[in-house]
């Protein structure tokens, strides 16, 4: 027998669509299926990891399909990084194959051996009966699928020398260390680590942005090939805060994804507020970096900002650890303002300055003058979970939004990326990195009035410059699709937030046939603007007022990049109201285009007659 490769993959409970997704965005296949236990319950889900072309036989896919159906109810099967060890015969077919990875949670390195992986019956070591994962790989033998069955000699030759192994035997001990977790860093280590492939496709792909919707673009949007900057041409109105506010905006999110990592690793928490909402540094350290530059930007003005956080809940000796913490962000963040082409600040900021460009955002909106609207960190609870979340920043005129920008440093590209929890998303992130100064997530979307549209462009970072921002921005477009049974919507994750049972009865009124697209905070309205769906539904339940800050931005984005954003009368959203969207009218709608939209407004009619009969 033939050991043929060892390779990474990723585990985790995907179904069968997701693990599709996956392997197109990555490039990777549905390698197996892995089964185990975790605190007595059975849990289950695929590996995908790279191998032979034909590898992905008839009979993985039904299993594949099989299992996910049957394991819906299971609890999930976090995403881990392993490797994939593949058991080939003389003639080139898959006899089977074990996995191993080592489990962040419990620290352990765990694995599998082919001959238990083969019965499921085996006797097991006592580290897999100790294990909270108890691993069992089960690999599709492909060996009867003549699509699977490629001679020895071709799949010698299809790897590098050092990937083809011969085995000694297949015996226990072999086995057993053969089979223990890998971690990153070994993985990292291995040049025959398959990375090169996956980049060079993407990269292949990046260097054709002007492909037609419908074939796949790195950006996965609608897009025009990126001219000199739309910000100098059109009405010159709002040119100079556009600028500003996209750089401020940049900026914070740099700051939002230093805390949200932290988060992630424990070294920081979210804190809740006295209405029982979520706060972390990040939501008042944003606030205070957009406000500071703001003043800065337009000293002729005192800057007017309505904006969700106040330093009330940061008073009191005992929140003095945490104010530190976010004075130490903001500077921490401002001493990257060259990014961005700002100077830093000629001294850093004190508690008192940064309280002060805090309560800068307590302005109580309205019919007159101009202010900003900010949302720091929209979606927190999304933000606090390594989710979706945004950073929101909208200018209003005289009542109206005259400029938005929605930074979304998590959303990806690739629409389809979007079907399941980010946490999979970085779990592949950190498996199969991709190269360095990729467009593959984070996107700032800008527009302004009587510019030229919406504007999606990477997130600056410390690999990527501003001119390389600038170079990769495109326009983006709402989706194409007429037809509502070719449409997706998009909604809240979290049930409390909006009524689901409502909109999955208006989207079967209208004869939409896909899972609703659930995602935190106003990446959605990104979502809207670059095509990735057509539909979005907010009912919030009760006698919840939604505040200006939710949607001023993400609406406006939208409607530029060719949508429609209404309540469910139809009636547009009004801003100049004061703090809350006054006078809505049961829920937020938006679509891609108007018919969608009346089709929206019918059925929103038809089941609220239905419900009042
Ligand atoms: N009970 C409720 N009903 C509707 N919206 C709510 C809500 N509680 C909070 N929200 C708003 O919903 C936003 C999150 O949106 P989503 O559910 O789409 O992720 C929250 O933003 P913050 O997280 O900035 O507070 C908050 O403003
Ligand atoms: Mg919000």
């Amino acid at each position: 027998m033939r050991v043929l490769l060892r390779e990474r993959c990723l585990i985790g409970k995907l179904d069968f669509a997701d693990a599709s997704t996956l392997s197109t965005a990555f490039n990777r296949k549905v390698v197996g299926q892995v089964r185990g236990t975790r605190s007595g319950f059975a849990s289950s889900g695929l590996v995908l990891g790279r191998t032979k072309t034909g590898f992905l036989s008839q009979n993985v896919a039904q299993r594949s399909r099989k299992l996910a159906n049957s394991c819906k109810q299971t609890p999930r099967l976090d995403p881990v990084l392993g490797s994939v060890r593949s058991y080939w015969n003389s003639s080139g077919d898959l006899r089977s194959a074990e996995c191993g990875w080592r489990n962040p949670k419990f620290g352990s390195a765990q694995g599998s051996n082919p001959q238990q992986t083969q019965k499921g019956t085996g006797p097991r070591t006592a580290q897999a009966q100790q294990s909270p994962v108890d691993s069992v790989l089960i690999q599709d033998n492909a060996a009867a699928s003549s699509d699977s069955a490629v001679p020895d000699t071709e799949a010698a030759n299809a790897l590098p020398p050092r990937q083809v192994e011969e085995a000694a035997s297949t015996s226990q001990s072999e086995s057993e260390s053969n089979g223990r977790g890998i971690t990153s860093q070994e993985l990292e280590a291995d040049p025959t680590y398959p990375e090169a492939e996956s980049s060079s496709n993407a990269r292949s792909e990046r260097e054709d942005p002007t492909k037609e919707p419908g074939t796949t673009t790195s950006a996965e949007f609608s897009v025009r090939e990126a001219d000199e900057r739309g910000l100098s041409r059109g009405d010159q109105e709002y040119v100079r805060e556009l600028e500003v506010a996209t750089y401020a905006v940049h900026l914070a999110c740099l700051l939002s994804q230093r805390i949200q990592r932290d988060i992630l690793r424990d070294r920081e928490q979210a804190k809740l507020k006295k209405d029982q909402s979520l706060v972390t540094i990040a939501d008042y350290g944003v606030q205070a970096v957009i406000s500071y530059i703001l003043s800065e930007a337009f000293p002729q003005e005192p800057l007017s900002m309505v904006a969700e956080e106040s330093s009330e809940a940061l008073r009191g000796r005992e929140e003095m650890p945490t104010l530190r913490k976010v004075v130490d962000a903001v500077n921490d963040c401002l001493s990257n303002s060259p990014l961005v082409g700002l100077p830093v600040p000629s001294e850093p900021l004190s508690t008192i300055d940064v309280l002060k460009a805090i309560n800068r955002g307590a302005h109580e909106g309205g019919k007159k003058g101009r202010f900003w609207v900010l949302d720091p960190v929209d979606g927190t609870l999304g933000f606090v979970r390594g989710d979706q979340y945004a950073v929101a920043l909208a200018l209003v005129d005289q009542g109206e939004v005259v400029l938005g920008v929605l930074g979304c440093p998590n959303l990806p590209l690739r629409k389809e990326w979007m079907r399941y929890g980010h946490r999979f998303y970085r779990a592949a992130e950190a498996f199969f990195p991709p190269e360095k100064g990729l467009w593959h997530k984070g996107i700032v979307f800008r527009a302004r009035k009587g510019g030229d549209g919406a504007w999606a462009e990477p997130l600056i970072s410390a690999d990527v410059t501003l001119e390389s921002v600038r170079a990769q921005a495109m326009r983006a477009f709402v989706s194409p699709v007429t037809d509502p049974a070719q449409a997706t919507f998009c909604e809240p994750v979290e049930k409390a937030n909006s009524n689901q049972s409502l909109t999955a009865g208006l989207a079967q009124g209208l004869g939409i046939s896909t899972a609703p697209l659930r995602a935190y905070s106003m990446a959605k309205y990104g979502m809207l603007a670059k095509g990735d769906a057509e539909i979005f539904m907010k009912f919030a339940r009760g006698d919840y007022k939604e505040k200006i800050w939710d949607h001023a931005a993400g609406c406006f984005i939208v409607e530029e990049a060719g949508g429609v954003v209404t309540d469910a009368g139809g009636r547009p959203l009004d801003f100049s109201r004061g703090r809350f969207l006054m006078g809505l009218d049961r829920g937020i709608i938006a679509s891609s285009n108007p018919f969608l939209h009346r089709r929206l407004l019918a059925a929103l009619d038809a089941s609220y007659d239905s419900s009042t009969l």
